[in-house]
């Protein structure tokens, strides 16, 4: 489905097998959103190629998934968690919903040492993707909403879907109810805050998905003042803050104030190849409350405990060997090898003289072709070198003439990816 294309409204469909159809009206926030979600649909361009072109050998750079195997001293001790569970002595079974408090205390510890927060403030999750879902369960639809335009998808359709956007405007390619905070280029990937409307909640990500760039600790200062001086909540997304290689902040904590406005979510997929293990954290802190002063950390404890059960204590005996020392120095090398893997990219489409961003600070390359929509890019490089991207467009209206390359892959794939590359745009 290209970006345009508008589901079928339900209202005239019969279930062709048996004719019957129920008396349940479809979710009408459901019939807001605009296609499927981005990254099923990159999966399906996938798989329609390699029907197409059954032998190419395709090199995946699209959905950011890890692709280095996660080191031994992690995944034995989840093995021997798991073992533990086939003995009388070893067995649990349901853990504290909030998660295994060694596991808060050490997240406390490895990612916000001396910036105050605290174990009973972070809520571990089966990710942050999750934890998004739910955040907006807490918030309701009578939020208003800003996200940095491009940004993770997941923002926006969950917006659409709790009923906090208005319609899809096709002229703009936005949703009304929602202010898109342009982050590109000519704005140093940092929006206007002078003209940037009030909103109940600011969405942002940083290192940002998809441009890569990590907001500065001055950005940083302007935003938490903002959302002070708006009495906004900012939910701040460090799911790649392991890949920042310089001095711009990793948690939005680490700025003096935030506290009392900001959420972060985090995760373990990106740092330490859970994404298919599912584990992640939020934080709420104590210090953040609503309008009428009650605690958000409160509310969300009730929406942890009556819509989740706790993250799986085999992938949370995970994550506390991910925080050892060892641990911690071995997934360090790993996040190494990815960033190896972004120069690779990086250097590859600078040598075409392409403009490139993202990169240093973030395992995601982003690189402009003016004048091209970003699917004929994204079908061109497919078609032309079975490497497999996503379309800038994707990301949000601000990502046209964009494709996202992902750095996680093998070594020897990134190279071949390179030499394809250089072979079709040289
Ligand atoms: C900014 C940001 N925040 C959260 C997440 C998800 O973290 P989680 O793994 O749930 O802990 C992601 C993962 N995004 C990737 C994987 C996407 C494909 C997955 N099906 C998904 O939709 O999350 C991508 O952009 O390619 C992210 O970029």
């Amino acid at each position: 489905l290209q970006p345009n294309t508008t589901w079928s409204t339900s209202s005239n469909l019969s279930n062709e097998k048996s004719g019957h159809c129920t008396s349940v009206p479809r979710n009408a926030n459901m019939e807001k959103l605009r296609s499927g979600y981005l990254f099923p649909e990159i999966s399906r361009h996938e798989l329609e190629h390699t029907q197409k072109s059954p032998h190419a050998r395709l090199i995946r750079l699209g959905i950011g998934d890890t692709t280095q195997p996660i080191p031994d001293i992690i995944t034995s001790a989840m093995a021997e968690h798991a073992h533990a569970l086939s003995t009388v002595q070893g067995y649990r079974g349901y853990g504290a919903e909030q998660g295994n408090m060694a596991l808060r205390r050490a997240i406390a510890e490895t990612f916000y040492r001396d910036l105050g927060v605290k174990g009973n403030e972070i809520f571990v999750s089966d990710g942050a993707q999750c934890d998004i879902s739910r955040l907006q369960m807490l918030l309701g639809s009578n939020v208003s909403v800003a996200v940095q335009d491009p940004s993770f998808p997941a923002y926006i359709d969950s917006s659409v879907i709790v009923g906090q956007a208005g319609k899809f405007q096709e002229e703009t390619g936005k949703y009304e109810n929602i202010v898109y905070m342009k982050c590109g280029h000519d704005n140093n990937f940092f929006p206007d805050l002078s003209t940037t409307s009030r909103t109940d909640i600011i969405f942002f990500c940083s290192p940002n998905n998809p441009t890569g760039y990590a907001a500065s600790r001055q950005q940083l200062k302007q935003l938490v003042e903002f959302a002070k001086a708006n009495g906004s909540i900012i939910i701040f997304d460090s799911a790649y803050s392991t890949y920042i290689s310089d001095e711009s902040p990793r948690s939005i904590f680490e700025i003096p104030g935030a506290k009392e406005v900001a959420i972060e979510i985090s995760s373990f997929s990106k740092f330490a190849g859970f994404t298919g293990v599912r584990l992640g954290w939020t934080v709420v802190p104590e210090d953040l409350t609503y309008s009428n002063g009650f605690p958000v950390m409160k509310d969300y404890d009730r929406i942890v405990c009556t819509c989740f059960n706790g993250a799986s204590s085999v992938a949370q005996a995970g994550g506390l060997a991910c925080l050892s020392k060892e641990g911690y120095r071995a997934l360090t090398r790993v996040v190494d090898y990815y960033r190896g893997n972004a120069e690779i990219i990086v250097d590859t489409f600078a040598s075409l003289g392409l403009k490139v961003d993202g990169g240093r600070n973030a395992p995601y390359v982003w690189v402009r072709f003016p004048g091209y929509s970003s699917w004929e890019i994204f079908s061109e490089i497919l078609e032309k070198t079975h490497i497999v991207t996503v379309p800038g467009r994707g990301f949000g209206p601000g990502g046209e003439e964009y494709i996202r390359v992902s750095a996680f892959g093998h070594r020897g794939c990134i190279l071949e990816a390179s030499r394809r590359l250089k072979n079709l745009y040289k």
